[in-house]
């Protein structure tokens, strides 16, 4: 069973009406948004991926200390020197804007609402690949103003390109190719579990905020540049020290288009923080969890609108940790 909303596509209420702002149920209750700082650009950090070479040599060095204090500080930062040419990110973009504008047609023949196989006779059911709007649970469920194509790229072997698009006919390969040149740049910094989300934003229409110090502020236009998020697996992985910061879009009256790719542990990896990270003077504030149950949890989460590191109460409470310290005293 899905929702019946789970069929409505952003595009076309977009496309239908004279719309002076979405409807209704994709418009966050006031409570619910924090003050906005108009006009505010955040002047985020650089990291330049070339110069990130071979560690003990003095230039890599300093690069990396600003790579950790940009994620420290923001838990994100703007790359140059990723090797990518601006007509290369271009074409990406422009292949996927493509894929967007074909007719709707078209674009459910990659569906992430598929025919359901447990033999309820005939039921569809949502999964989380393909074309579509992103998991409706409920009629309360206040909505993203977004459709999404969801493709996972890696591992090679797990790909299923039942739901890559045929057409235009260059984004398969565009896709295939950003992913292998991304992996060289973005593999190399980071530790096997580690996770990050890589961006290539839509050069002409802004929209990505970023909430900082009680405040949002706006991402400034990338032309070459891709941008780096911390995700909360890494928050979980440096103990705190590395903060999955609080984003959002806001919507314009232009179409807008970014390429996402979410770079995910292995489902087998726990998820904990790094031993060099905890100690007495800091203890663990996170739990272990599998990266598979947190992957789980990020629908769920992103559903109900939640941080995933709240929804799976992964963060140890101070006061769980006081009430654990009575109980072994009470037993001692
Ligand atoms: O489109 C963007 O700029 C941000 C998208 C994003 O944060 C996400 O898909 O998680
Ligand atoms: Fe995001």
């Amino acid at each position: 069973m899905v929702h019946p909303a789970q069929g409505q596509m952003v595009q076309d209420i977009a496309a239908a009406g004279d719309l002076t702002a979405p409807p209704r149920r994709y418009v966050l209750r006031e409570e619910d948004r924090p003050a906005t700082t108009a006009g505010a650009v955040a002047a985020i950090p650089t990291v330049d991926m070339n110069r990130l070479g071979e560690p003990g040599d003095a230039d890599a060095d300093v690069e990396a200390t600003k790579l950790r204090a940009a994620l420290q500080s923001w838990g994100l930062f703007a790359v140059t020197g990723h090797g990518m040419p601006e007509p290369f990110l271009d074409e990406i973009l422009a292949a996927t804007r493509g894929f967007f504008h074909l007719p709707p047609e078209e674009k459910e023949r990659y569906s992430n609402v598929v025919v359901a196989n447990d033999g309820d006779g005939g039921g569809e059911r949502f999964q989380a690949e393909g074309y579509g709007v992103d998991r409706v649970d409920t009629d309360e469920q206040i909505l993203d103003w977004c459709d999404r194509l969801y493709l996972q790229v890696q591992p090679e072997e797990e790909r299923r390109l039942e739901f890559w698009p045929e057409h235009p006919a260059a984004l398969r390969g565009l896709l295939e190719e950003y992913t292998r040149r991304s992996e060289q740049v973005f593999r190399r910094p980071h530790t096997d579990n580690s996770v990050l989300t890589v961006l290539l934003l839509d050069k002409h229409v802004g929209g990505l905020q970023l909430l900082k110090d009680g405040r949002w502020l706006d991402i400034p236009a990338l032309t070459h540049e891709l941008l780096v998020v911390a995700g909360e697996e890494i928050e979980i992985m440096s103990n705190g020290v590395f903060m999955a910061p609080v984003h959002r879009v806001v919507t314009s009256e232009r179409e807008r288009v970014s390429v996402v790719m979410f770079y995910q542990p292995e489902p087998h990896k726990d998820l904990a923080p790094s031993e060099e990270l905890v100690g007495e003077e800091r203890p663990a504030l996170y739990k272990k969890i599998k990266a598979k149950d947190f992957g789980d949890g990020v629908w769920d989460a992103f559903a109900a609108g939640e941080r995933t590191i709240d929804m799976l109460k992964v963060k140890i409470e101070q006061e769980e940790e006081a009430e654990e310290a009575n109980v072994s005293n009470t037993y001692l």
